[in-house]
């Protein structure tokens, strides 16, 4: 078998998650329209076996990576630390973007990271669905020019096209070795995380950009019934106000995320879930470095 590690890079936003979500072909990394939903490196497990389209026994263990930005708070020092970290862990890089270099200095100053890597590189230009071809043209002239990246691939990762390209483009790198997990796996992460996550990816999608980057979801409770799993959760943000806008008027906002979270993590878990979720106000937490680890963002 033939297997190895892949990081997945890129700023925030660019659709790292999706990505990572449309190889595995199933939802594990949490994605929003807003930059730094992903705060953790999180593992998803590829596992293949020979067939026409890919006649090799593959196990590929992606690292999906929080977007690599200018941090401001402790937490987005870890974010990023996180990221880069990664680039020294894998036998090949996945960079991600989703237009030009010269648009911004976000992109550059990956690619003067990239510079001094020998993992192989490739490239991949992501949301294809809505460029025009002359758009991406460019971005492709652009990045070539560098002669950095082994291959540059066109995707759209949100409709899953030339997904299966990466995956094979990828596969080139991977070299003989053991199996890591069992075939049946996509994620190492315990249930409960993901669970935390699709939490706050529900507050990301119903509240305003101020309030949910302040947000941090821990889960009290935990506890698998026979018919039912009842969970606890405390959703953390850093001011009085934000606690206000979470909950809105008469409970209502609470309540819808609560429902959807609800809804997706019983899919996820295949059984009925009782949710309860309470809102704390926790001041600066972003920066404080015991809040930081009490939430698992530092070792
Ligand atoms: N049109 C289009 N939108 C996409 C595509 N891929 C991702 N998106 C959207 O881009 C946004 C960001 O996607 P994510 O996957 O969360 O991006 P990310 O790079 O993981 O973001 P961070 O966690 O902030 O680093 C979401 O609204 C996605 O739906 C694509 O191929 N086409």
């Amino acid at each position: 078998m033939k297997t190895g590690f892949v990081g997945i890079i890129g700023r925030p936003n660019v659709g790292k998650s999706t990505l990572l979500n449309a190889i595995l072909g199933e939802k594990i990394a949490i994605t929003t329209e807003k930059p730094q939903t992903t705060r953790n490196a999180i593992r998803g497990i590829y596992t293949h076996y020979s067939d026409d389209e890919l006649p090799e026994d593959l196990q590929m263990i992606f690292i999906d990576t929080p977007g690599i930005h200018r941090p401001r708070t402790k937490l987005g020092s870890y974010m990023t630390d996180a990221a880069i970290g990664t680039l020294k862990e894998v036998d090949a890089i996945i960079f991600i973007v989703d237009d030009k270099l010269s648009d911004g200095p976000g992109d550059k100053y990956i690619v003067d990271l990239l510079d001094d890597v020998v993992t192989p590189k490739i490239l991949v230009i992501n949301k294809i669905d809505k460029m025009q071809p002359d758009e991406f043209a460019e971005i492709y002239k652009e990045y070539e020019d560098l002669g950095l990246f082994e291959e540059i691939i066109g995707v759209s990762a949100k409709e899953g096209t030339h997904v299966e390209n990466v995956i094979k483009e990828v596969a080139q790198f991977m070299e003989e070795g053991p199996m890591y997990f069992p075939d049946d796996m996509i994620t190492e992460h315990p249930e409960r995380f993901v669970v935390s996550e699709i939490i706050r990816e529900k507050i990301l999608m119903y509240l305003q950009d101020e309030v949910p980057h302040g947000v941090a979801v821990e889960i009290e409770q935990y506890k698998e019934e026979e018919k039912i799993t009842k969970i606890h959760a405390v959703i953390y943000c850093e001011k009085k106000s934000h606690k206000g806008m979470i909950i809105g008027k008469g409970g209502r906002k609470l309540k819808g995320i609560g429902k959807s979270a609800r809804e997706e993590i019983e899919v996820l878990l295949g059984t009925k879930v009782y949710l309860e979720l309470w809102v704390k106000v926790k001041e600066n937490w972003r920066d404080s470095d015991i809040a930081l680890s009490n939430f698992g963002y530092k070792e």
